[in-house]
């Protein structure tokens, strides 16, 4: 496992970029620009990736933006278009975020590439290729030689693959879209029924994240997240950013909330579990009724209930991490649904394995691909089991969750 190219320095590297055909410029998006900001919106909320029918397509906002392009370290240059020269439209885009991540053993300075998008219009002229050849070029240039990303399709040798799962929190109106059917042995109201969740949250001592509780939260994820094979570790600015976001902003405005970060505190005032998800809406294409459907990703969580074992992956350990992840769960599906989400979607990585049927998640039909540039790893199991139940317990090595 390790590296795949010799070492190289920085100025072994261009400092052009590679030519353009056509009418076709290079740009660096300068996202604290309001209107470059909203180019960036307008293309991707037209051309990113959609579901198989094209019945959705992503719905990211400018405060998802403003949280997922400007974490700590990020660099203007890495926000990468190419413009229509004559007429300064914003055509494609790609960006890389610096990252620090563990591949096993091994602690590797990184980039994360993500929101790689060409206009419609433009698909089929090769433009992906030298999107990626560029943004590599402008990170080499900064002396990071290593890349994780990922995708729904599937390219040269995954690292690891996930299956999307969803959890119905208003399955009424994800039928009436078309996200969900009508098993034959089951009636609307039983559906309705099946899927309905209690008023209020169970977990004892459950609050929001507050800044004072970051230092504590960081070292029960440290201590967690050892467990998995492939994860990024967070310095405390990093930590801060992801988990508490730009909140100042959404406090005036709470629909354009984007992370949702939530602690326990137990009896001695101590944090013995912590989960976080993001809201990323879904635009429902050509529906007269719905308009968007409100998503809640599962992000990151940590809990200390396989601490007191000796070995944290036995039968006991992993029992009664599963009943707390159970409660912990079911409680974060009641508070997505509390800030309006109609599914909450996680993956087969971290323990989801655990709670995924218990707490009537569906598997999707679509998967998610892990793929490591320049780096070459033995596989990372994702969790996924070889048919579609979640019978037995298998759980996964993949520790790190991309937006
Ligand atoms: C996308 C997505 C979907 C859906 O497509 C979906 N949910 C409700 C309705 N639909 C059609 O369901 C998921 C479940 C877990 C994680 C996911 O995504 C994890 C993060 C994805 N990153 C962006 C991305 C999207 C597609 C391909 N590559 C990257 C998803």
């Amino acid at each position: 496992e390790g590296p795949i190219d010799r070492k190289k320095t920085p100025d072994e590297i261009s400092d052009q970029p590679l030519p353009l055909l056509g009418d076709f410029e290079w740009c660096t998006v300068d996202v604290t620009d309001q209107k470059q900001l909203e180019d960036v919106f307008l293309l991707l909320n037209e051309n990113y990736v959609e579901d198989r029918d094209a019945t959705f397509r992503f719905k990211y906002t400018r405060e998802f933006f403003n949280w997922s392009l400007r974490s700590p370290g990020w660099k203007q240059d890495w926000h990468v278009g190419v413009r229509v020269g004559s007429t300064k439209k914003l055509v494609a885009f790609i960006s890389a975020i610096p990252v620090n991540l563990r591949v096993r053993d091994n602690t590797v300075r990184s980039v994360e590439i993500n929101f790689l998008c060409v206009h419609k219009q433009l698909r089929g002229k090769r433009l992906t290729p030298v999107m990626i050849k560029e943004i590599t070029r402008r990170v080499n240039r900064c002396d990071i030689w290593y890349a994780l990303y990922t995708s729904g399709t599937i390219l040269p040798s995954p690292v690891s693959v996930c299956r999307y799962t969803h959890r119905p929190l208003n399955w009424s109106k994800l039928h009436d879209v078309g996200f969900t059917h009508m098993p034959s042995h089951a009636t609307r109201n039983q559906m309705i029924a099946k899927y309905t969740l209690p008023k209020a949250t169970s977990t004892e001592g459950l609050r929001p994240m507050e800044e004072k509780d970051l230092d504590e939260v960081r070292l029960l994820f440290e201590k967690y997240q050892s467990r998995f094979d492939l994860v990024q570790n967070f310095d405390e600015a990093e930590f801060k950013h992801w988990f508490l976001g730009n909140d100042e902003k959404t406090a005036s405005n709470p629909s354009s909330k984007v992370i949702y970060s939530y602690v326990v505190e137990n009896q001695n005032g101590q944090i013995s579990d912590f989960f976080s998800f993001y809201s990323l809406p879904f635009t429902i294409l050509n529906n007269s009724v719905h308009k968007e459907l409100g998503i809640g990703y599962l992000f990151y969580y940590a809990s200390d209930a396989d601490l007191e074992y000796a070995d944290r992956f036995s039968p006991e350990a992993t029992a009664a991490l599963k009943e707390r992840l159970c409660g912990l769960m079911n409680d974060a599906c009641i508070l997505a649904r509390d800030a309006k989400m109609d599914v909450f979607n996680a993956l087969t990585s971290q323990d989801n394995a655990l709670f995924l049927e218990p707490l009537k998640f569906g598997p999707g039909d679509g998967f998610l691909n892990f793929y490591l540039f320049n780096y070459r790893a033995f596989p990372i199991t994702g969790g996924i089991k070889d048919d579609k139940s979640y019978d037995t317990v298998k759980r996964s090595n993949v520790g790190v969750v991309m937006l």
